[in-house]
């Protein structure tokens, strides 16, 4: 059944969604894709914008650690009151490889990678992994990928994480030559996923391009196109993940 906020109607979603963007505006631009007023819900460390639909959001702040942090003291909460979450959400606006996510366009993960943890050699980078530590990539559901790119047009590729902005071309092609399959860069993908991954709840990322991956040019960010996307990602998206069985993935 299809329930509409302005009629009074509003349904609570099957699927218990956290989503978490780094800042007030990118939870905004979700907020208004979704069909009805939010309240506020204080946590210990964090501060949860719940609709009426179930889904949560949370503006966790830039950069991967202040991401985990808050996504796992959210999912934390939830799971001690009984009522965890099956889907976490990572997103927000981030810069674009050209020419395959072009500035405005949507971009989903088929991979979560962190691009810079790690160490330095002379030899070039090692990512952890090679270290004998933890992970450097996670993978959302294939279904729900797919899920995501049909309802909105997202492209599907890598999103790296990065807790520096690229801002040379250099930088931008050696992340590229590593990583052939990155579409997009953002600050907290990895850190959202890292904390899905411990409490076992799968991760999506979705991104609205608004920059170029590339040399420095603050100015020419389209931050308001990029929220704008966004929004009207989500607006797809929403329905389309009532179809999805948590359950089954
Ligand atoms: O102007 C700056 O230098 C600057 C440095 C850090 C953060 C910002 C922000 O305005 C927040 C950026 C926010 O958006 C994501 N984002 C957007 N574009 C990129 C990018 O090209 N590379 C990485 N992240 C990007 C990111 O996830 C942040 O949360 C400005």
């Amino acid at each position: 059944m299809v329930l509409r906020a302005e009629e009074g109607l509003i349904t609570t979603s099957t699927v218990r969604v956290l989503v978490a963007t780094a800042v007030p505006v990118e939870r905004d631009a979700v907020v208004r894709a979704l069909p009805a007023a939010a309240e506020e819900v204080r946590l210990p460390g964090a501060t949860l914008c719940r609709t009426a639909a179930g889904w949560d959001l949370l503006a966790a702040g830039v950069g991967p650690a202040l991401a985990a942090a808050g996504t796992a003291g959210a999912l934390t909460a939830a799971a001690l009151a009984g009522r965890p979450y099956d889907l976490v959400v990572s997103a927000g606006i981030g810069g674009g490889f050209p020419p395959d996510a072009p500035v405005g366009s949507l971009v989903t993960a088929d991979a979560i990678t962190v691009a810079d943890l790690g160490a330095e050699t002379a030899d070039g980078f090692l990512p952890v992994t090679e270290l004998g530590f933890g992970t450097v990539t996670h993978r959302p559901p294939e279904s729900l990928v797919r899920v995501v790119s049909e309802a909105t047009g997202a492209r599907a590729g890598t999103i790296l994480t990065a807790s520096t902005v690229t801002g040379t071309a250099a930088r931008a092609a050696a992340l590229r030559a590593r990583h052939p399959d990155a579409l997009a860069e953002g600050m907290e993908g990895f850190g959202v996923a890292e904390a899905a991954a411990a409490h076992g709840v799968p991760v999506l990322e979705i991104r609205a391009v608004s920059n170029p991956v590339g040399p420095r040019d603050r100015a020419a960010w389209r931050i308001g196109d990029a929220l704008t996307a966004l929004t009207e990602g989500f607006g797809k998206l929403a329905p389309a993940l009532e179809s999805w069985n948590p359950h089954e993935h």
